[in-house]
């Protein structure tokens, strides 16, 4: 199997349960729910995305021929100690675009053999592989999800067919509320708070990269 990355980086984690954390960012290209284009978003199924995912030509992007070459392209951005040892515990971060039409159990095993714990944000229409660390599903008011379970459930928020009411009785750990980033994000934070603490199930995500100015 070849793999589309559009760019992969080593920043923190800025959203949800684990923001904070470091963390190589592999971020696959394309996306089913959108062309990535556009003259496209208007139509398309997810018309809020805040995400570049077309074609390999990011930050460490390209086409990888086997999962250990893309194993290996991830491990070399984490950080060592001067024997070359992997400092802390190495984690990955799949996203994209949607990582689950791409990451399959080759790229687990060869991610895992490196010592990484590996986390995916995906939008849940797609059944995911054995395997995974850490299962962020945020689902997408026009697309149903089959991946009803993981670790956290992060909801864009608002999305008006997509009330968080809709999700709350779902296999999750953690239930995030993650303000919708448009011309209306100070709006639709006020609106997010507003709604966890009425509902106290649910947490806020802020994405704390866009606060710090990180990728
Ligand atoms: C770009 S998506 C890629 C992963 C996957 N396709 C998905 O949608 O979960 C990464 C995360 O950013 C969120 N996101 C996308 N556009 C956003 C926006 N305008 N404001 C806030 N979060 C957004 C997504 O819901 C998802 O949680
Ligand atoms: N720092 C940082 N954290 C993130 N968490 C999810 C992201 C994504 O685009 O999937 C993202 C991202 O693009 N940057
Ligand atoms: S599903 Fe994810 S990557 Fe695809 S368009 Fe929506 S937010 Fe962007
Ligand atoms: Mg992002």
């Amino acid at each position: 199997m070849t793999y589309a990355v559009k760019e992969r980086f080593y920043t923190l984690q800025g959203e949800g349960a684990q923001a904070g954390r470091p963390a190589v960012f592999c971020r696959f290209a394309g996306c089913n729910l959108w062309s990535g284009r556009e003259q496209d978003r208007a139509t398309a199924v997810c018309s809020f995305c805040d995400t570049d995912f077309v074609g390999t030509d990011g930050e460490g992007g390209g086409k990888f021929a086997t999962a250990a070459e893309l194993a290996d392209a991830i491990d070399s951005l984490w950080p060592r100690d001067a024997q070359g040892q992997r400092l802390g515990r190495p984690y990955v971060v799949c996203t994209g675009g949607e990582p689950l039409l791409q990451l399959d159990t080759p790229l687990i095993e060869a991610l895992h053999a490196r010592g990484f714990e590996i986390a995916v944000e995906t939008n849940g229409t797609q059944p995911a592989p054995e395997g995974l660390d850490w299962i962020c599903v945020s689902p997408k008011a026009d697309a149903e999800i089959v991946l009803t379970k993981g670790h956290e459930l992060k909801l864009v928020y608002p999305q008006p067919l997509a009330m968080p009411e809709r999700f709350e009785q779902l296999d999750f750990q953690h239930f995030f509320l993650q303000p919708l980033d448009s011309i209306l994000q100070k709006q639709h934070t006020r609106e997010a708070v507003a709604y966890c603490m009425s509902h106290p199930q649910w947490r806020l995500s802020v994405q704390m990269h866009k606060v710090v100015g990180i990728a």
